[in-house]
């Protein structure tokens, strides 16, 4: 079964949440069932870049082409890499392979193949994206990988975002909880004054964790691979 792919990169670390800094291989597949207000993927579904579609077996090809033998992990991201059931067999085959595989999503759409997923981020949108979250399809979600190597990541943009972000740390308790922060203008190239903003948004994001009762077990960071690189794509 065919999967529409945007890019294959790396190796490079994995910049956020439960495994940041793990060294890895990207494969970001393409669209998506939200347009968030501040998507910095944006590409992967507003048409302005066209997807290629391949086969599980052509995406190990390509793994190996691009990352030689110096990889051991893959991060599936998108867009919504759940849009697609043929992620099922592309996870086996690296799974063969002796890659752990690990995926990014907002938690909207549910694949049994996400059982087999080594590191997985669940991502719920808070309301500066302009998104609604449907909490009976996240609970079923959680409910699912109750088993799994699961993690929540919320990105915070504002006190409002804060807010839903303790209300889904509240929700699911058990479920360890990742507080990142967004980057506000993704599109510069001015990368000195990115990192600046970027450090200062942390360092708001860490003063509002530690003021927070209920945020006393979660973790904050920032995306490292934006303090690093800016806005760079593929990396
Ligand atoms: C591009 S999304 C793709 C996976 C999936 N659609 C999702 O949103 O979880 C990957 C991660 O980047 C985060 N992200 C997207 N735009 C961002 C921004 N402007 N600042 C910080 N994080 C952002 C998302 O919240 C998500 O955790
Ligand atoms: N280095 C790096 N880490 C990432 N973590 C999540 C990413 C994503 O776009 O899903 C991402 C990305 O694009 N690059
Ligand atoms: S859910 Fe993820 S890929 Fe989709 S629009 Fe939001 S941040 Fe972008
Ligand atoms: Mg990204």
């Amino acid at each position: 079964m065919k999967i529409p792919v945007m890019e294959v990169f790396g190796p490079t670390i994995q910049g956020e949440g439960m495994v940041i800094g793990q060294k890895t291989m990207f494969v970001r597949t393409g669209g998506c069932d939200y347009s968030c207000s501040w998507c910095d993927s944006s590409f992967t579904w507003d048409g302005s870049s066209r997807s290629e579609l391949l086969e599980a077996e052509s995406i190990i090809e390509q793994l190996k082409k691009i990352g030689g033998d110096l990889f051991s992990h893959v991060t599936i991201s998108g867009g919504n890499p759940a849009l697609h059931k043929g992620i099922a067999e592309l996870v086996d085959l690296c799974h063969e392979q002796g890659w752990k595989v690990a995926i990014e999503t907002q938690g909207s759409i549910w694949q049994d193949w996400m059982k087999k997923i080594d590191d997985i981020t669940i991502s719920p949108k808070p309301p500066s994206s302009l998104m609604e979250t449907d909490y009976e399809k996240l609970d079923y979600y959680i409910k699912q990988l109750e088993q799994s190597n699961m993690s929540l990541k919320v990105v915070v943009f504002d006190d409002k975002d804060f807010y839903f972000a303790e209300n889904i740390h509240t929700r699911y308790p058990q479920v360890p909880f990742y507080l990142q922060i967004g980057n506000e203008d993704i599109a510069t190239t001015d990368d000195r004054a990115l990192l600046a903003t970027l450090l200062k948004r942390y360092e708001w994001l860490i003063e509002k964790a530690t003021k927070s009762l209920v945020m006393n077990d979660a973790k904050v960071l920032p995306q490292l691979h934006t303090l690093i690189w800016g806005n760079k794509r593929g990396v």
